[in-house]
């Protein structure tokens, strides 16, 4: 068994990943209007980054997801940094992670009747169009100037570092069109990357990629390699969510992981969200029910998800909670 699937198993047949990072972040006070978004407070409030992990595992995460979404060498670089600052703070960003999973372990270890499972660190990769910071990873549309070649060259030297910094997995995010989900796979074969990857996709209509390609034609990618264990989606509506398993069920064999949004819409030139009648009288925990029914094993929430929506997601999964 690898990692992940012993994981599943001990969580009884379901993990649960944490909720919206940034999310969470922004309601303890930080403000990540900014090129970097989130990445921002791994500069200026490094402790936040820790506390947002710690209220995700109490919550009840099996899988904590790190700060490094938007996190880029290039983005670094932009704000003045060095190469080697750039480089520690995406070291930082899995170490903060792990700090957190080590100290919250250790105590609930001197708990007498221990509820939570030893939890797992993803080291986040967020996509070419999150870099751009022009909403194009809702619309997976790169310019007609991008090729695979360029994108493997945008993601080589961040995966290889914080594939170095030891986290359990790594967690490609809202993967927008083919074209990166093919330059990711080439990716991780040509780097030989040995940590466990998961890659997922974003959808806006829960038929196709934002960019508008089928699923069909990217699992067959996904499905090549090795280096995948998990594929899903995330940060996409959570009416959709039912059916895309459904669909991804027929297309692999590969454990599935979905982490919608609240169903809000991103509006990347105002750079806020926008509210969306979406869940109708269903909750998003009685929705997590179904998305496990349907095959999911690694289900949680991404942007405007808190560690509320967590708790709730964890309690019906397992049947248990934090406190
Ligand atoms: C997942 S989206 C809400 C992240 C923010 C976006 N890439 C931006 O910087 O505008
Ligand atoms: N892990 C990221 C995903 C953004 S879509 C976050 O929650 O901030
Ligand atoms: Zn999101």
């Amino acid at each position: 068994m690898d990692v992940v699937e012993e994981l599943v198993a001990k969580a009884g047949g379901c993990a649960v990943i944490d909720g919206g990072f940034a999310t969470q972040l922004e309601a303890l006070g930080a403000d990540i209007n900014d090129p970097l978004w989130s990445a921002a407070c791994l500069i200026a409030k490094p402790h936040l980054v820790k506390e947002v992990h710690m209220q995700y595992l109490e919550a009840g995460a099996d899988i904590i997801i790190s700060s490094s979404y938007q996190a880029t060498i290039p983005g670094f670089l932009a704000r003045g940094m060095t190469l080697d600052e750039a480089e520690g703070l995406l070291r930082t960003s899995v170490k903060l992670a792990l700090e957190a999973r080590d100290e919250f372990w250790k105590s609930t270890l001197r708990k007498s009747k221990p509820i939570y499972n030893r939890a797992l660190v993803a080291a986040s990769i967020g996509s070419y169009g999150a870099y751009l910071a022009d909403g194009s990873e809702y619309s997976g549309s790169y310019g007609a100037d991008i090729t695979t070649e360029k994108l493997k060259d945008f993601h080589r030297r961040r995966l290889q570092v914080l594939a170095g910094a030891g986290p359990d997995l790594i967690a490609f995010e809202a993967i927008p069109n083919k074209m990166e989900a093919q330059a990711l796979v080439e990716l991780l074969e040509e780097e030989n990357i040995q940590v466990p990857s998961w890659i997922c996709f974003s959808s806006v209509d829960g038929k196709h990629l934002c960019s508008g390609e089928s699923f069909a034609d990217c699992l067959q990618i996904l499905n090549a390699s090795e280096k995948v264990s998990i594929v899903g989606v995330n940060c996409t509506p959570p009416q959709f969510i039912e059916g895309i398993i459904c669909e991804l069920r027929k297309q692999t064999k590969k454990a599935i992981a979905v982490y919608p949004n609240s169903g809000e819409i991103w509006d990347g030139r105002a750079k806020r969200w926008l509210s969306a009648e979406c869940l109708g009288h269903k909750s998003f925990d009685a929705l997590a029910k179904r998305w496990q029914e349907a095959g999911a094993t690694l289900i949680g929430g991404c942007c405007r998800t808190t560690p509320s929506t967590i708790r709730a997601v964890s309690k019906i999964l397992k049947g248990r909670t934090g406190h």
